[in-house]
């Protein structure tokens, strides 16, 4: 999959919070989406899953067939959409039947992120950096090629953060894309870096393409 952004701009509440935000990115590579509290970090990645109209500005996706952009992709984002009642493996199971594209069982999944001892406990016992960790785990449940996180490490510990960066570094090494809008390093050596407040509306060049050189 290649995921191409032209143009892009974003207006919330009357505001506009970016414009003339262009990038391209390839299978296998990574982009970090830095910024100040309220730059527009979460609405990018909200554009990107099709959850927010553009004020201006398009999205392509090469490689994916017939499959549209939403199709494609996994979002981790603040709100970590899964249901107390349920335990850890009964929610990934049901992310699986959703999304379809089948990969790991959730029980292997949960083992991947260590937390194959929670697997039958209802998530609203969990603790938080536990939730996030089911959350994350629905992203090996479903093969999609495009992963779109936000905060990723929230609420993790080293251990996990580690794990994380593996899990991260894998799917990169398969030829997934991850764009992960962040305060703290990832762990990702080769990940390029997008701020977001680079193209703040009244700052930016039309068009201006931070990776023109690289892509
Ligand atoms: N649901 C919403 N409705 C209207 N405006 C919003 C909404 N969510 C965010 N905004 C506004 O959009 C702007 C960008 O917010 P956004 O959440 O994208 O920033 P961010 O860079 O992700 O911030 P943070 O680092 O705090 O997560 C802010 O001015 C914010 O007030």
């Amino acid at each position: 999959m290649r995921l191409i952004a032209e143009d892009l701009a974003c207006r919330r509440s009357g505001r506009r919070v970016f414009a003339g935000l262009s990038f391209t990115l390839g299978a296998g590579e990574a982009l970090t989406v830095t910024g100040r509290n309220g730059a527009g970090k979460s609405s990018l990645l909200a554009i990107l899953a099709g959850r927010l109209r553009p004020e201006a500005g398009r999205l392509v996706a090469e490689g994916v067939g017939e499959r549209t952009i939403p199709e494609c992709l996994h979002v981790v984002g603040h709100r970590d959409g899964l249901k107390g009642a349920l335990t850890a493996e009964e929610n990934l199971a049901f992310a699986r039947d959703l999304l379809g594209d089948a990969d790991l069982s959730p029980r292997e999944a949960l083992a991947r992120l260590g937390l194959a001892h929670a697997a039958g406990l209802p998530v609203a016992y969990l603790s938080a950096g536990q939730r996030r960790r089911v959350a994350l785990a629905r992203l090996l449940v479903c093969r999609r090629p495009l992963w779109l996180l936000d905060e990723p490490t929230a609420a993790l510990d080293v251990a996990s953060q580690g794990a994380l960066a593996g899990l991260m570094r894998a799917h990169l090494a398969g030829g997934g894309l991850v764009i992960a809008a962040t305060h703290q390093a990832l762990g990702l050596e080769t990940a390029r870096e997008l701020s977001v407040e680079a193209f703040r509306a009244g700052r930016v060049e039309q068009s201006a393409d931070p990776f023109a050189e690289t892509v």
